[in-house]
């Protein structure tokens, strides 16, 4: 069986202290109550990094530069009904304050202690990257 390749580009926003934003995905939404990188899906036409920017508009409040998006590792995972690519990026320059405009909750999480939070099963390599190499 063939699934379609679905394209979500996500960050991890550093902070000044160094720890990374977690927000939870929302009731309603497949993987409700999960923790998850802000992003989302990429609209027919649109690039990449101008898919984060407009998600970190909509969904956080924030306002971004491509600039100031770093590629870092990416996620393939086959998920039951789409295969999931997932890019994610850094992003350590913002303007703003984040608000869950979208999502239930947010957090600021050590790097070390990501794995304390649900997260798709997608996000487990990522963790893992982050703790490494942040
Ligand atoms: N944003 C994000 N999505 C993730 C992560 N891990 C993971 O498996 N996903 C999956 C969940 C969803 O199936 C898909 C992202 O879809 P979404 O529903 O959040 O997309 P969206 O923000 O464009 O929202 P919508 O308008 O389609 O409702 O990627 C992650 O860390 N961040
Ligand atoms: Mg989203």
């Amino acid at each position: 069986m063939t699934l379609p390749t679905v394209l979500v580009v996500a960050v991890a926003l550093i902070d000044a202290d160094g720890r990374v934003l977690i927000a939870q995905r929302p009731e309603g939404k497949q993987m409700a109550g999960l923790w998850e990188f802000p992003g989302g899906k990429v609209e027919p036409g649109e690039r990449p990094e101008a898919a984060l920017i407009r998600e970190l508009r909509e969904e956080l409040g924030i306002e971004t530069k491509e600039a100031c998006l770093a590629p870092f590792v990416f996620a393939s995972h086959a998920y039951e009904s789409f295969h999931l690519l997932m890019p994610l990026y850094l992003c350590r320059r913002w303007e703003g304050t984040v608000v869950a405009h979208e999502h239930a909750a947010l957090k600021w999480v050590r790097p070390n202690q990501l794995s304390d939070w649900p997260m798709p099963p997608a996000d487990e390599p990522l963790v893992a990257w982050l703790r490494d190499l942040l």
